[in-house]
């Protein structure tokens, strides 16, 4: 207790030494009991602790953001990043910041706990658990500390905090050794101005953004969960713990078994993954078998797909890596800090984002929520949750009053990755929804197919649910809900480039039903320069003064 005292104390670590700048001389008293008043010092001199005193100093600036590159000295040539983030180890735990399972939505006061070491997916009732984190402990820093703290982080090579996930590490799984962590340098994504798209085709936004989370290892958002999940089973499967779990598997529409691949592949732990046969992109089948997992293509759709793997991690040491295990979330839930980061921690008016199995709306949530109540932000934005027409449970029930969930076969979609007709995180969502005063809205197969190639020809290479998020937006700005000055983020969840072959049928024309009024087919030229004249006069007439 003394001892847990004393560790929040900054005297306490003040005391520890004598402190030099970067230029040797001692710090004078004013500023040294500046330091004091400002918790950021006080947790970057610890991040030092164990390293060479001379690289000690705690150089701030008048808003309390410290140089980090004065602080630090070049690691030993024959150390890694690795083996340098052991040795600074930070010892969170002696901060009492920690996490633990709980039922989804339980009182505060729950008995039913769950240590993250367990192998647990369900509560005892059969309800989703959720990962609850000790806020007492983390409200013990202001919101102005952790903001800075997270912006002293980012885009550096820091073990493990180059990652736009661990560099929230304490709000993440603030307990695992970074000895044990998986990162492969996540998140850290591009928050791109839609400025053309906004102001040529929503009648004036100028405060359009879209966050770029698909722009990422494995091409898709399912990389901030992944690197949490897989650290975790990295943790358990290592000394001392030594748990026997042969492997990790998911079901999958396609991005959650690419991430999960490639993370299992840096770690050495054997993924296994269940397809959808026919149902996925050809891009997205190659990723786990590029990667070494063991791939199930299976005769059903990704809903047959979840009920063999939760069938199978129920019988066998494998570790289920879909987002009914809460630890994926936590590592998804930093893309919302990240934007509001982005944003120098204002908050934006509305966040849209394709559902599916209805996981990543709750991260983003609890993300912001999250923030909100340590004070870093003072509101959480509105949640927009898109759906294709095809695969629509959330926006049936929506549309019902929240009245009745009915899931569904989820028919064929362009938007392949969110055919879903029976989300695992239904109750999840809909908490998002309401504790956000959300909306659920729906896009047709042309709308989606038309507002991705609408935004492509803006400067952008979308993934059709993408589309599905910026047709949403269509009808939102359409119907006034979003104002034109309102600041909008449209969540990008997977790289254009998983999904070619569907922009290949769009600009091909060859969708039944489909006018496909943005197509841009290339055009067939013979190989001689009056031919090659003949068709950029025409193209640019009027435009060329020849
Ligand atoms: C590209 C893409 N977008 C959106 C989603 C929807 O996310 P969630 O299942 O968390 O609703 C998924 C996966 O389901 C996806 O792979
Ligand atoms: N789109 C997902 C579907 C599974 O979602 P998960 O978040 O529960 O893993 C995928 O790519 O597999």
């Amino acid at each position: 207790m003394a001892a847990a005292a004393a560790a929040f104390c900054p005297s306490f670590f003040f005391s520890l030494s004598s402190i030099t700048d970067s230029e040797g001389k001692n710090d004078n008293v004013i500023s040294t009991l500046n330091r004091f008043r400002n918790p950021g010092s006080l947790l970057l001199l610890r991040h030092c602790r164990g390293a060479r005193i001379s690289c000690s100093s705690t150089a701030s600036d008048p808003t309390g953001v410290h140089h980090h590159q004065q602080l630090k000295s070049r690691r030993p040539p024959e150390e890694n990043i690795r083996e340098e983030a052991c040795r600074r180890d930070e010892a969170n735990a002696s901060h009492g910041f920690s996490a633990c399972y709980v039922p989804f939505d339980a009182p505060a006061d729950t008995a039913e706990t769950y240590s993250l070491d367990d192998v647990v997916y369900r509560s005892r009732s059969g309800g989703l658990l959720d990962v609850r984190h000790n806020l007492s402990a983390l409200k013990r820093f202001p919101g102005s500390h952790w903001r800075a703290l997270f912006d002293s982080r980012v885009g550096r090579t820091t073990w493990p905090y180059g990652s736009g996930v661990w560099s929230k590490k304490e709000f993440v799984l603030p307990e695992i050794d970074p000895d044990h962590i998986v990162s492969l340098f996540e998140g850290n994504s591009n928050l791109f101005w839609a400025e053309r798209l906004g102001r040529d085709h929503l009648g004036g936004m100028p405060d359009l953004w879209v966050k770029h989370c698909g722009i990422s290892h494995t091409g898709s958002f399912k990389d901030l969960g992944m690197t949490v999940l897989v650290s975790q089973v990295n943790r358990l499967r290592s000394a001392p713990l030594n748990r026997p779990i042969a492997g990790v598997g998911c079901a999958s529409t396609g991005d959650t078994s690419a991430a999960l691949s490639a993370y299992c592949a840096a770690a050495g732990i054997p993924a296994i993954v269940f397809l959808p046969t026919d149902r996925i992109s050809l891009a997205q089948l190659v990723q786990p078998i590029a990667n070494g997992a063991t791939v199930l293509s299976i005769d059903t759709d990704f809903d047959g797909c979840m009920r063999l793997i939760r069938e199978v991690t129920a019988e066998l040491p494998i570790y289920l890596a879909n987002s009914l295990n809460s630890l994926r979330l936590e590592g998804q839930k930093t893309a919302a800090i990240e934007i509001l980061q982005q944003f120098d921690w204002e908050v934006p008016d509305w966040v849209i984002v394709p559902g599916g199995n209805l996981g990543n709306i709750y991260a983003f949530y609890k993300g912001f929520e999250m923030c909100r109540e340590l004070e870093l932000v003072d509101r959480v934005p509105r949640l927009v949750c898109a759906q294709a027409a095809n695969a629509n449970p959330l926006y049936l029930y929506y549309k019902s009053g929240w009245a009745d969930f009915k899931p569904m076969v989820a028919a064929d979609t362009f938007a392949s990755a969110i055919q879903i007709g029976d989300p695992v995180s239904i109750d999840r969502a809909v908490f998002a929804l309401k504790a956000t005063d959300g909306i659920v809205e729906e896009a047709t197969e042309e709308e989606l197919m038309d507002a991705m190639s609408l935004a492509d020809r803006t400067g952008m290479f979308a993934c059709p649910h993408t589309g599905v998020a910026l047709a949403a937006l269509f009808k939102l700005r359409e119907r006034g809900v979003i104002k034109s000055n309102d600041r909008t983020i449209v969540v990008s969840t997977a790289h254009g480039l998983k999904f070619s072959q569907s922009k290949v049928a769009y600009h091909s024309k060859e969708i039944a039903n489909m006018a496909c009024q943005y197509a841009n087919p290339p055009v067939h030229v013979k190989a001689n320069f009056g031919a090659v004249m003949d068709v950029l006069k025409k193209k640019l007439e009027g435009k060329l003064s020849l």
